[in-house]
């Protein structure tokens, strides 16, 4: 009896302790919310100690909330919380920049052979399906649908549906592809992207917001990547974070020998479409979850074995390559999370093989050695006079290509690439910026040899360095500003300051040195905008610019 009475009162004292627990879960998820809601501010430090703070549903939601340096006309944009860079839409100096005419110019009507891919016509796909008849009576009718599936129809059939993707209905009509498909459709002979097509933003913010289907690691180059797949068949090229954002690389490594940077794959993509170059392959930061979006679902058995767990508890892999892939150069989440760069994937070289060219101006890879163009002044003549930089734009592009190393001090662009279809007629790809920015408080002048040697420059170019060194159009501030777009901005800035500095530093020491080239030379500028000079004389005398 005694026993009952004892149980009973037991009981409702368990009962009394379980509400009271349950009111203070409660009580502690609303001031969780609220503390959730401040950590999305971002710190005024570059520390990324609020990292564990954050995940990646606010970050998610937070760039979609955000527009990509232009909007429509009349479209207001949704205000951007806290990110200290808040702006009035009329004092946005990244939004002026894009909308005045030296980022407008007229291009020349595009031919049909001017599109790197194009999605074939009726007729074409009528003969592709009168020549897959014939090999239908080769073939199993199962195999067929699988080997054909992107060409049999005008509807491309998925053939790993059961691995996860996504049932494909995609047809020739544009609304009907994802935006990686737009961003390959898009590709031209002159330019990666059209800054002003929708579909940057959405190739960006599929990249930032898509389930990762797969994560394995990428082979090619040295260095650690990892090469991720969307369900609709999108894929990234993902370079992880190992160091601080204001880490300066230690002077004495070699600069094949210093760490690849996430945040520099980010900020050379914004720097290249600041200068109205468009080559870069749009590349969006993300957190990304290291246990469930990497080591849970990888295939890749030989990434999988480099799992480990840190002694202070944070899931870490170093993967298999041929610098830095080892237990003393880990890449780790805190304890999951874990920052990356992922840059939307050219289309496969299959259907666009591309071609690797040495560059002229490459570094000595050597010890002891030293290359050409650091021993003979002269050495541009010679390149001048040597196929494919005695004609056409290869030079001046070369030259583009030099000035936006120089100024994000990348010394290591030893090859470049272009696209075979387009021949040596089109614009030079700049893949591979992960060395870039490393150190803000020296330049290397040695990365404008090309400019200094060869007193050349596109007159677009100058035009537009010109510009951006006016208090109006700030590199840096245009820079901040567009950095301030990608989701991982919220968790601290993509560039430190002195970065953002440094780059008005850089840009005032190009203008000087063409300067110098003017002063001695004549032919220095090569001009490029013929239809620039028309376009100028219908403008208000305060817009001209010359
Ligand atoms: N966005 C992309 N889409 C398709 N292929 C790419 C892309 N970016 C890079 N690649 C290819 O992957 C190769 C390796 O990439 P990357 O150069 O960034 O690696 P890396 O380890 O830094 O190389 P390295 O050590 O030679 O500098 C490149 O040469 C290029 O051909
Ligand atoms: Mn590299």
């Amino acid at each position: 009896m005694v026993r009952r009475v004892m149980g009973r009162s037991t009981r409702s004292i368990y009962l009394s302790l379980a509400c009271l627990s349950l009111a203070l879960h409660i009580l502690l998820a609303f001031f969780c919310l609220s503390v959730l809601q401040t950590a999305c501010v971002p710190p005024t430090s570059s520390s990324s100690s609020s990292l564990h703070k954050l995940n990646a549903s606010t970050l998610r939601h937070k760039w979609k909330d955000s527009r990509f340096g232009e909007e429509k006309e009349g479209e207001k944009k949704p205000s951007r919380g806290g990110n200290g860079i808040q702006k009035v839409r009329d004092q946005s100096k990244l939004e002026a920049l894009f909308k005045h005419p030296l980022y407008n110019l007229p291009h020349p009507e595009l031919q049909e052979d001017d599109w790197l891919l194009r999605v074939k016509t009726d007729d074409e796909v009528k003969e592709t399906k009168s020549e897959e008849k014939e090999e239908e009576e080769e073939e199993e009718e199962e195999e067929k649908e699988e080997e054909d599936g992107f060409t049999s129809d005008s509807e491309w059939k998925s053939i790993n549906e059961e691995k996860g993707y996504d049932k494909v209905t995609w047809t020739r009509d544009m609304d009907t592809h994802p935006p990686w498909l737009r961003f390959h459709l898009g590709i031209t002979r002159w330019e990666l992207y059209d800054r002003k097509d929708p579909t940057l933003v959405q190739v960006m913010d599929y990249m930032a917001t898509q389930r990762i289907l797969s994560t394995v690691q990428k082979t090619g180059g040295t260095q650690l990547k990892l090469l991720i797949s969307f369900p609709n068949y999108g894929e990234a090229l993902a370079k992880p974070m190992k160091q601080s954002r204001d880490a300066e690389t230690d002077v004495n490594l070699f600069y094949f020998s210093d760490f690849e940077r996430h945040n520099a794959e980010i900020a050379a993509f914004h720097l290249d479409r600041v200068l109205g170059f468009n080559r870069i392959p749009p590349v969006v930061g993300r957190l990304i979850n290291v246990t469930r979006e990497i080591r849970d679902i990888t295939t890749d058995h030989k990434l999988s074995r480099t799992f480990f767990i840190s002694p202070v508890g944070n899931v870490c892999f170093h993967g298999v390559c041929d610098y830095y892939c080892t237990t003393e150069h880990p890449v780790c989440g805190r304890p999951h999370a874990l920052e990356v760069s992922l840059a939307a994937m050219l289309p496969d070289l299959t259907l666009a093989p591309r071609r690797s060219w040495r560059s002229p101006w490459r570094r000595s890879y050597s010890r002891t050695k030293q290359a050409q163009w650091e021993t003979n002044p002269a050495y541009c003549d010679k390149v001048k006079d040597t196929p494919p930089y005695n004609q056409g734009t290869r030079l001046v592009d070369l030259i583009d290509m030099a000035i936006l190393d120089f100024l994000m001090s990348n010394m290591d662009r030893h090859h470049y690439e272009t696209f075979e279809k387009f021949g040596n007629e089109t614009f030079l790809l700049h893949l591979d910026n992960g060395r870039a920015f490393g150190r803000h408080s020296r330049d290397e002048p040695s990365i404008l040899a090309p400019l200094q040697q060869c007193c050349r420059i596109r007159r677009s170019t100058l035009l537009r360095l010109h510009l951006l060194s006016s208090p109006s159009f700030r590199l840096s501030d245009v820079m901040r500003e567009s950095l301030a777009e990608d989701p991982l901005s919220t968790v601290a800035s993509l560039l430190s300051e002195p970065h953002l500095h440094a780059l008005d530093r850089r840009l005032a020491a190009v203008l000087q040195v063409v300067q110098k080239c003017q002063d001695l030379h004549k032919d220095v500028i090569y001009n490029d905008m013929g239809e620039y000079d028309q376009l100028q004389s219908h403008l208000p005398t305060g817009q001209k610019k010359t």
